[in-house]
């Protein structure tokens, strides 16, 4: 695959030591992490969302791939710190800065401070077959229109 190019549109990424480049916590992390990049404190109140910008536009270019903003699971679970949108989808072709909408689902207040790791990005192959229109499909399946718990639960 060929390279990700990432502009960075806010020099505090490069010139604050608190900031960094996004970074894999480890060497087999599949995400890397997004950081806030806003200049104070910012207290999302409970059941607030705020789109918060991450200082980068990525540019995938290659649309055999995309991007996906996934939240990360300690925020989430131990702080009701979800994405608005639930899973944000990157265009290949998306070259503006990349947004994360943080949706505090919680009862109590959060605090999200400048550099936070606040959400994860990931690079996805995207299948792209062309759809073609029939009348009938070309066969039978066992599930047939089955979905929504159909199968049961046990
Ligand atoms: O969490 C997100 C989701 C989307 N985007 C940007 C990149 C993406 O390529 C673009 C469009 O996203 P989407 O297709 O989900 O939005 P839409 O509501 O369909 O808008 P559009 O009509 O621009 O496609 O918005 C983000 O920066 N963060
Ligand atoms: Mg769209």
């Amino acid at each position: 695959m060929q390279a990700v190019q990432v502009k960075v549109l806010n020099p505090k990424i490069t010139e604050d030591k608190a900031f960094s480049l996004p970074t894999r916590a480890t060497d087999g992390s599949a995400g890397i992490d997004l950081r806030a990049c806003i200049d104070e404190p910012l207290t999302i109140k409970a059941g607030a969302t705020h789109l918060i910008g991450t200082g980068l536009a990525v540019y995938i270019q290659d649309p055999n791939y995309a991007g996906m903003i996934l939240p990360r699971s300690g925020l989430g679970h131990k702080h009701g710190i979800v994405l608005g949108n639930l899973v944000g989808l990157i265009d290949a072709d998306y070259q503006g800065e990349l947004m994360v909408s943080i949706w505090n689902r919680s009862n109590e207040d959060f605090i999200l401070n400048p550099s936070d790791r606040m959400a994860q990005y990931i690079v996805v192959p995207v299948a792209r077959p062309e759809f073609e229109v029939v009348s009938e499909f070309s066969d039978e399946s066992v599930r047939g229109a089955g979905g929504f718990g159909h199968s049961g639960r046990q």
